[in-house]
């Protein structure tokens, strides 16, 4: 089964005036993973997609989305997914991809009907792209590793990159997974804006009571979403993403826009912060 929301752009003048519920109804992404299920949110921040699918044993295929008006999902856009649950398989362009928890597999554009299979729980971002990318696994190995923070300011991370220009090519999509060392809360402090590109978050690996305090909003105009395991978040061009964990927890990343420069942010300061 197939389920599709669409989300649209939201103007920070208009995210400034909202309440808690409509914050949560324009930025919150709560419902992706549902047992024999793919569940999409189609944004128009950058025509991006992120999404759930889990298979739970029973084949899923994802082919025609009527929100794309093409025949198949892929015919003019590019893929990337990374497998949350246990291991199970993606099966594209007639190749099957064996994945592990971590894995990531990115898929070009034209690859055609996508098949999700055991026991995996993937979460799914994509972009419009203009050329076929080849097609990759991605392990753990593979990512490049980035160590940030410190344990006097509770933000040591391990940031992953995975589909990043020292990895391998791809049109628009940016995306990898950043993982809290014990006693850090943080990530992304300090908070950043990047207008060239949206960002998605997806928190995972939290027990069910955990939740983080994510902060959104335009820097002087700051706002909050407590978040729970395997909720996503959508942050625009606009917005500053950051948040601290009640519990540990890991998030995965995914970019697009106008350029797949990682390090195009704009930095904040805290006192920049209100
Ligand atoms: O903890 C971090 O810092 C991040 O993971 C930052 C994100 O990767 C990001 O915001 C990239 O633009
Ligand atoms: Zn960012």
């Amino acid at each position: 089964m197939l389920h599709v929301e669409t989300r649209h752009a939201i103007h920070q003048d208009h995210a400034k005036g909202m309440d808690t519920a409509t914050l949560r109804q324009h930025f919150l992404t709560p419902d992706m993973f549902q047992q024999g299920q793919i569940r999409l949110v189609y944004t128009h921040y950058d025509r991006f997609v992120m999404g759930g699918a889990v298979p739970d044993g029973a084949d899923l295929t994802l082919d025609h989305v009527d929100e794309t008006r093409t025949p198949s999902f892929l015919d003019r856009r590019e893929m990337g997914i990374v497998n949350i649950g246990a291991t199970g398989s993606v099966t594209a362009a007639g190749q099957t991809h064996a994945m592990n928890k971590g894995d990531v597999l990115y898929l070009g554009m034209g690859s055609g009907p996508v098949t999700f299979g055991g026991q995996g729980r993937f979460y799914i971002t994509s972009a419009p792209a203009h050329r076929a990318c080849p097609t990759r696994l991605i392990t753990v190995e593979d990512a490049v590793e980035v160590n940030l923070g410190a344990t006097e300011t509770s933000n040591k991370r391990i940031i992953r990159q995975f589909i990043h220009p020292l990895v391998m090519e791809s049109c628009q999509l940016v995306l990898g997974y950043t993982t809290l060392l014990d006693g850090s809360v943080w990530n992304t402090m300090p908070a950043h804006v990047h207008d060239r590109r949206m960002e998605a978050y997806l928190y995972f690996g939290m027990t069910p009571e955990a939740r983080v305090l994510h902060l959104m909003g335009a820097p002087t105009e700051t706002r909050h979403l407590f978040i729970a395991n395997e909720q996503g978040a959508l942050s625009p061009p606009w917005s500053i993403h950051a948040g601290a964990g009640i519990g540990s927890y890991t998030f995965i990343w995914a970019m697009a826009g106008d350029n797949i420069d990682y390090k195009d942010m704009d930095m904040l300061p805290a006192e920049a912060l209100l």
